[in-house]
């Protein structure tokens, strides 16, 4: 099985290392004249336009006005799958509703000096519109990415949330995102997908509602369209191909690396996953391992790809220069899979999150211990975050003052605005102090 082995033993190195991984983010140039196409189209032909897409791409008979999902079949999926799925699913659901409810930022108000109040209001935008993937149409129906994406929205108090998922061919959606939905509380479905559901959401249509805030992964038509309406609508991030770096020590256990090294791999061809260690053992056995789990695994293709070209093995002197590694590689999972974790917490500078010893496997973060699995990729871990209720937020500064204030500080303000060459702003000023 071919896969990268590296040196790393100086910053030297890294030119390499960065150049290599680069390519990873090309790519989008021959998608983006077919996107801005279809954003055109859904845009001046709205539910017509995107009907047509879904008929040509997902479901051949797909009517117009079929696009919402009937509220009854929402409310009746739950009868179609198993109560022990709907069981474990709720309590993702509430691990990762406490989480988030954690983050939620309150409005504040101060008085700094007599006579002015200040504060800042914190408020949901009016409507989200959640992205789900379709997951090899329709088979592999993405559950944690409905959660991932809606719990943080209705923490924000967001009012109006939409989701979209492109149908299968039979016009329908798998009943687990409709059950999902359900327990989640959301009612509002529309079959379509890729590029033409992105746009349906940023413009509106006659059944589709405009949307503030776009939420959700999805393949590089969804990814691209969602960058080229930045400013038309805000977005999350764009969440680009999953990555995984580990730091262990020689008390890692090599089968356990190697599975996790594969559970990043099987996401995406485009996926990496980066081992670094002192111990040229240990890398050996990782190696041996991978060629044996990946034997047994059904996305083994997917895998195999991920492995061969975006992932590595990396040698290096010791654990500090993995870890100066790993701030520099700024990955979107981070594992300190050695004997102390929380002995190098304090090192860690870039990551979308960390994985803290050896029996926190990155799965339990993507499904079900509370934090966001939508991370930042492609080394924005550097300057972003996660996706978290403040993606649904916005900030409304509030600002109060009375005469007293005006009458104190009112003569330099307007000093400041004619310093600008702005005389009404230091009348409108003025007006105040001398027609009080
Ligand atoms: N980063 C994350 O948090 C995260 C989480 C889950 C999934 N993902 C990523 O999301 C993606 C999901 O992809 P998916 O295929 O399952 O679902 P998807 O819904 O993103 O893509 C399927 C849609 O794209 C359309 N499509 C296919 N070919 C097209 C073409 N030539 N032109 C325009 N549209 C076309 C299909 O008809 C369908 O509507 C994967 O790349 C996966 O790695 C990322
Ligand atoms: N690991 C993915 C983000 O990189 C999220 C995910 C969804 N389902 C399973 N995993
Ligand atoms: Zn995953």
């Amino acid at each position: 099985m071919p896969l990268r082995f590296l040196e790393y033993t100086s910053p030297d190195d890294w030119t390499a290392i960065t150049s290599w991984l680069a390519r990873r983010d090309a790519g989008e140039d021959n998608v983006e004249p077919l996107v801005r196409d279809i954003l055109t189209n859904v845009r001046d032909r709205g539910d017509e336009a995107v009907a047509e897409y879904t008929r040509r791409f997902d479901c051949p008979s797909l009517a117009s006005t079929q696009l919402a999902v009937p509220k009854e079949d929402i409310a009746s999926a739950l009868e179609q799958i198993p109560a022990e799925d709907a069981a474990i699913i709720r309590e993702a659901a509430a691990n990762i509703r406490d989480f988030h409810l954690r983050q939620k930022q309150n409005s504040w108000i101060t008085t700094p000096v007599p006579g002015t109040t200040l504060g800042q209001l914190v408020l949901p935008v009016d409507r989200a519109g959640l992205y789900v993937p379709g997951g090899q149409g329709g088979e592999t129906p993405l559950i944690s990415s409905l959660l991932m994406n809606a719990i943080p929205a209705q923490v924000a108090g967001v009012k109006t949330i939409c989701v979209v998922s492109p149908p299968r061919k039979d016009g329908t959606l798998n009943p687990y995102i409709l059950a999902t939905a359900a327990i989640l509380g959301i009612d509002t479905i529309f079959m379509c997908g890729s590029a033409w559901a992105i746009a349906a959401l940023a413009y509106g249509t006659e059944s589709i509602p405009r949307v503030d805030v776009i939420a959700g992964p999805g393949n590089i038509f969804v990814t691209t369209a969602k960058r080229l309406l930045v400013g038309q609508v805000g977005i999350d991030m764009i969440a680009g191909p999953s990555e995984i770096a580990i730091l262990a020590d020689s008390t890692a256990n090599p089968k356990w690396l190697a599975a996790d090294m594969l559970s990043q791999a099987e996401h995406d061809p485009l996926a990496s996953s980066i081992l670094i260690s002192s111990d040229n053992r240990l890398l050996d056995e990782v190696k041996k391992e991978l060629a044996l789990q990946l034997s047994t695994l059904p996305r083994q293709e997917i895998a195999a790809k991920s492995l061969g070209e975006w992932s590595a093995l990396i040698h290096v002197p010791d654990l500090e220069s993995g870890m100066e590694l790993i701030n520099r590689l700024a990955p979107e999972h981070f594992e300190l899979s050695v004997a102390d974790p929380w002995a190098w917490i304090g090192s860690v500078r870039n990551a979308g999150a960390v994985f803290m010893g050896h029996s926190t496997p990155e799965p339990v973060g993507d499904y079900f211990a509370g934090p966001n699995h939508v991370l930042p990729t492609l080394s924005t871990a550097r300057f972003s975050s996660a996706l978290s209720v403040d993606t649904f937020c916005k900030k409304t500064s509030l600002i109060c003052t009375d005469q007293a204030y005006i009458g104190t500080h009112g003569s330099k303000v307007a000093r400041l605005a004619r310093l600008e060459g702005l005389e009404a702003h230091a009348r409108s000023v003025e007006q105040r102090l001398e027609n009080p």
